[in-house]
């Protein structure tokens, strides 16, 4: 699998000889979505969920979406993951067309494992989707497990973890492989407020340790802003852009959540998202 080092090289072009900071330089983002809109449907009955729409987001960004129910949050994460495609426009990643479970893993609200095979198999199962040796899976299982914080279960079944362990089950499948992109579509939104605040800790700490690029859909500002680099606002349906800002949190890999929300800067951050989001219901 690649390192976060690997995962983040990609992101930029090579520097030209002599090296250095080049402000010609062009930085490919991982994600490009131009001038996108999608609609389901034909003719009289046809929906034009969102757009139009343009968004870059660079390797690495932690991009959160939020906004009013049925603005095209969803849409737009399955644009991005390859199981919708575009009705006018284009999206890429890192330059190409998703392509469905190729690009990016995907977590849903519900876990959606399958419960007949162990944690290791299901885990097992995308790494060999992904290519991955036989004989290297057992290893690449326990690391993954590792980084999710449930080292040691994999011979465990499914239905014998709690719904907050089954969701790290379902994160540490969608990291498996070595994708660079994760979408994860209100992931903790059917979780305990105590679960849910333990799996935003790990997911913060997974995504700065790793670099992975990530699209997060909820519909919690203060999941926002604890998680993201980026929040991007969309307006009521058809979505667009109504906001985007940057979230400029540290990020070390530890972070202590109280602390993080005790920062003077917090607190504004979320007055000014909610207030975007509540403008854009109305
Ligand atoms: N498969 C579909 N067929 C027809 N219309 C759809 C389909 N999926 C979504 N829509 C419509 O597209 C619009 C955007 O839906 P989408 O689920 O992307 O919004 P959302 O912002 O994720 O909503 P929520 O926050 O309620 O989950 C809505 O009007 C919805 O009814």
């Amino acid at each position: 699998m690649p390192s976060p080092s690997d995962r983040t090289a990609g992101a930029t072009e090579d520097a030209p000889d002599g090296g250095g900071e080049d402000a010609t330089a062009t930085v490919t983002p991982a994600v490009a979505v131009r001038e996108v809109t999608h609609r389901y449907g034909r003719g009289a009955d046809a929906v034009t969920a969102l757009g139009p729409l343009s968004l870059d987001i660079p390797a690495g960004e932690f991009l959160v979406l939020v906004g009013p129910s049925g603005s095209g949050k969803s849409t737009l994460l399955r644009l991005i993951a390859g199981f919708e495609q575009a009705s006018s426009g284009e999206v890429t990643v890192h330059g190409r067309t998703p392509e469905p479970g190729r690009q990016a893993g995907v977590v849903f609200q519900q876990p959606r494992l399958f419960p007949w095979r162990t944690v290791g198999e299901n885990i097992s199962l995308a790494l060999r989707y992904a290519g991955v040796p036989r004989a290297e899976r057992p290893a690449h299982v326990e690391e993954l497990l590792e980084r999710v914080g449930l080292a040691g279960t994999a011979g465990r079944r499914t239905w014998q973890m709690s719904g907050g362990q089954q969701q790290r089950v379902a994160i540490a499948r969608a990291l498996a492989g070595g994708k660079d992109l994760l979408v994860l579509d209100e992931p903790f939104a059917a979780l305990d407020a105590l679960t849910r605040e333990r799996l935003q800790e790990y997911l913060r700490t997974v995504s700065s340790l790793t670099g992975i690029t990530s699209v997060f859909v909820t519909h919690s500002v203060d999941e926002a802003v604890f998680l993201g680099t980026r929040a991007v606002v969309l307006s009521a349906g058809p979505g667009t852009v109504a906001l985007d800002v940057p979230i400029p949190l540290p990020r070390t890999g530890s972070d202590d959540p109280d602390g993080l929300r005790g920062l003077p800067e917090y607190a504004p951050l979320r007055a000014e998202i909610g207030a975007a989001v509540r403008d854009a219901a109305r």
